[in-house]
């Protein structure tokens, strides 16, 4: 399908029926991505964080980071985590995420994935302070890892999508009600990936 902002960025409809997910495969070129994901390494406050899962503080199996506007505070899962202002890099990006979206975004939540043992679990992306039918623009560097989609009532109509380095994978409408998404484990990753998720929190 044809973008008419990017007339030359190829993409695939991942999902189209109570939701729209949309696959950029070469959003970045592959030198600007080897470029951006030693940048993002270096450049980044990386901390491992606790989250509250069934009365239990556990630590996330990933690195995670907070960037945005100041002065909207932004938690999810019992944390409230810190926000740290743009940065250079954080800035190139989004301007290039907004214009291919539309969307203004006020903040990029980072994962750092070490390796295979680091994941994320299925959850939504359906905070209150998103809105009812968020856009969430999900970038993604380093190795190729599975994301996984299913139907959040049935469990069922399992897609898979490997996100490749310098890939972007846009998350619209009413995804976010009716599907669930994970990274999950793998045991034969050993190289590191960074995703970079932007969203728009409502004042
Ligand atoms: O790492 C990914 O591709 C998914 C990240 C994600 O789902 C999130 O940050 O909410
Ligand atoms: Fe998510």
């Amino acid at each position: 399908m044809q973008n008419t902002l990017f007339p030359n960025e190829k993409s695939s409809q991942i999902i189209n029926t109570d939701g729209d997910v949309t696959y950029y495969p070469s959003f970045f070129s592959q030198e600007e991505s080897d470029q951006i994901m030693s940048d993002l390494i270096k450049n980044i406050e990386w901390k491992q964080e606790p989250i509250w899962m069934f009365g239990k503080k556990i630590m996330q199996p990933r690195l995670t980071a907070l960037y945005g506007d100041p002065n909207v505070a932004y938690g999810y899962s019992g944390i409230i985590m810190k926000v740290y202002p743009w940065n250079e890099i954080l800035q190139t990006i989004k301007a290039k995420v907004e214009t291919l979206s539309n969307t203004d975004f006020t903040h990029v939540l980072l994962n750092y994935y070490r390796n295979g043992q680091d994941s994320m679990g299925w959850h939504r992306d359906n905070e209150k302070n998103l809105g009812e039918n968020p856009t969430i623009a999900s970038v993604s560097f380093g190795i190729s890892r599975e994301f996984q989609l299913r139907k959040y009532e049935t469990k069922k109509d399992k897609k898979s999508i490997l996100l490749t380095h310098g890939s972007l994978l846009m998350m619209q409408g009413e995804t976010q009600h009716f599907w669930e998404h994970q990274i999950p484990k793998s045991n034969k990753i050993i190289n590191p990936r960074i995703n970079l998720t932007f969203r728009k929190v409502l004042g």
